[in-house]
């Protein structure tokens, strides 16, 4: 009996579990990137006195390039070489196709009730999938490869319950700020989100990622969604592992916020913090240098065609650059057989290989001093973007294409 994520780890160890336990448990998989591997490398490598030398399980223990792919600088390739060499030695399939948390659920990895464990904060956005999701250090990282275990504190949950029709020109990136700025940034610090509601029973498995993966932006440990048919319907061909469709029991939320998505508009939020929201219609005489749409929040397919229908036939305002990303390779092939590449090569995007692209601000549109950027983003972080007077605001796609093609921050209602 218990929250959704009570219930996960109550089934993973077979006994009742209750938030604020500390637990160790085994744990389904286990991943790091690029940028993270190098240290989780180091942690591991101390530990294979005792362990054998040998990942827990190869088929478990993921590697991917994503951050800073291809390489941009000599020492970015250095470090994808050392981690080639560790892939080459553990005989692990380094997986270089996509951001992190867009490829491992495509590979069927992330099921209902598994937990799984990344060298990347956004890990939460496995809750999408019914999993149990979470982001860790890269030392705690390196001792799961090499045991296949971690420990936990089973966190308390927060329930987010969503209700209500999306008004038009509104989408789940808005639901998304509104509850950033309701909760505010620290306002579910180490606790599991928990999202209910017929809102997000309507939500497509894609836009359940947007919000599962903003989670860590209220400091929340784990979002996450019970799987239901749509779960189902997407792991249908990506795996064969059966899995158990586990939801709350009678939980006891540490408390309920309520967002009624009828009521709202197209919103952004102001740098330097996410939950600095506002309607986009009263920042429009803001103007912008560059736009980017991509990420592990909102770079998938029904992205790119919400982008797409804003852009088909039209071209990006002469003062703008706007980069697109698709989050990862399989969305990349299916955004070309429909057409979408080509509406945005014609619009004056430039369209990158799949990856985390500028969002850490490394290669593929890194800010100048002073510039303003609007992005598909989770962070406005100052300096994420490249240097540190530069500003970032976040927005839906369809904000972003809508600012694409007037130069500054546009209420997407005016455009579509
Ligand atoms: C580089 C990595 C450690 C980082 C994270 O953990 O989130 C990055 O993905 C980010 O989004 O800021
Ligand atoms: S797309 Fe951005 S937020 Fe997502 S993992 Fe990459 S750097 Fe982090």
């Amino acid at each position: 009996m218990g929250t959704l994520v009570e219930e996960i780890f109550s089934y993973k160890l077979g006994r009742p579990v209750e938030q604020g336990e500390t637990v160790v448990t085994e744990v389904d998989h286990v991943m790091s990137h690029d940028t993270t591997t190098p240290l989780a490398m180091q942690a591991f490598r101390k530990l294979s006195k005792l362990t054998g030398g040998k990942v827990f399980d190869k088929e478990r223990a993921h590697l991917v390039f994503d951050h800073i792919i291809p390489a941009s600088t000599i020492a970015a390739a250095t470090l994808q070489r050392d981690i080639r060499g560790f892939a080459k030695e553990q005989d692990i399939n380094i997986l270089q196709e996509g951001i992190c948390h867009q490829v491992l659920p495509e590979k069927g990895f992330v099921t209902p009730g598994s937990i799984i464990v990344g060298a990347d904060s956004h890990s939460c956005s496995y809750g999408a999938f019914g999993a149990f999701g979470t982001g860790m250090g890269s030392t705690d990282i390196g001792v799961a490869y090499a045991t296949g275990r971690s420990w936990f504190r089973v966190p308390a949950t927060i329930n987010v319950n969503m209700t209500g029709e999306l008004p038009f020109g509104v989408f789940a990136k808005d639901v998304t700020l509104e509850m950033v700025r309701i909760i505010g940034v620290d306002g579910a610090n180490y606790r599991a989100l928990e999202y209910s509601g017929d809102l997000v029973e309507s939500f497509s498995m894609s836009e359940r990622f947007t919000f599962c993966n903003m989670a860590i932006e209220m400091g929340g440990k784990a979002g996450i969604v019970a799987a239901d048919e749509k779960t189902v319907e997407y792991l249908r061909g990506r795996t064969d592992k059966e899995y158990p469709m586990i939801s709350a029991r009678n939980p006891k939320y540490e408390r309920v916020v309520e967002i009624d998505a009828s009521k709202l508009k197209p919103l952004v939020a102001c740098p330097p913090d996410v939950n600095n929201v506002v309607p986009a219609e009263q920042v429009e005489h803001v103007k912008i240098d560059q736009v980017f749409l991509g990420t592990c929040t909102n770079g998938r397919l029904d992205d790119l065609e919400i982008a797409a229908n804003i852009l088909r036939g039209k071209h990006i305002h002469p003062e703008i650059r706007m980069v697109i990303i698709p989050a990862s390779r399989e969305i990349y092939l299916e955004a070309m057989r429909r057409g979408y590449l080509e509406i945005f090569a014609q619009a004056g995007a430039s369209v990158g290989t799949p990856g985390c692209g500028p969002c850490i601000g490394r290669h593929f549109g890194v800010l100048a001093p002073g510039e303003r950027a609007l992005t598909t983003m989770n962070r406005n972080f100052t300096g994420r973007m490249g240097d540190p007077t530069a500003e970032i605001y976040l927005g839906s796609p369809a904000t972003v294409a809508a600012t694409a093609l007037t130069g500054h921050i546009t209420d997407p209602r005016n455009i579509l």
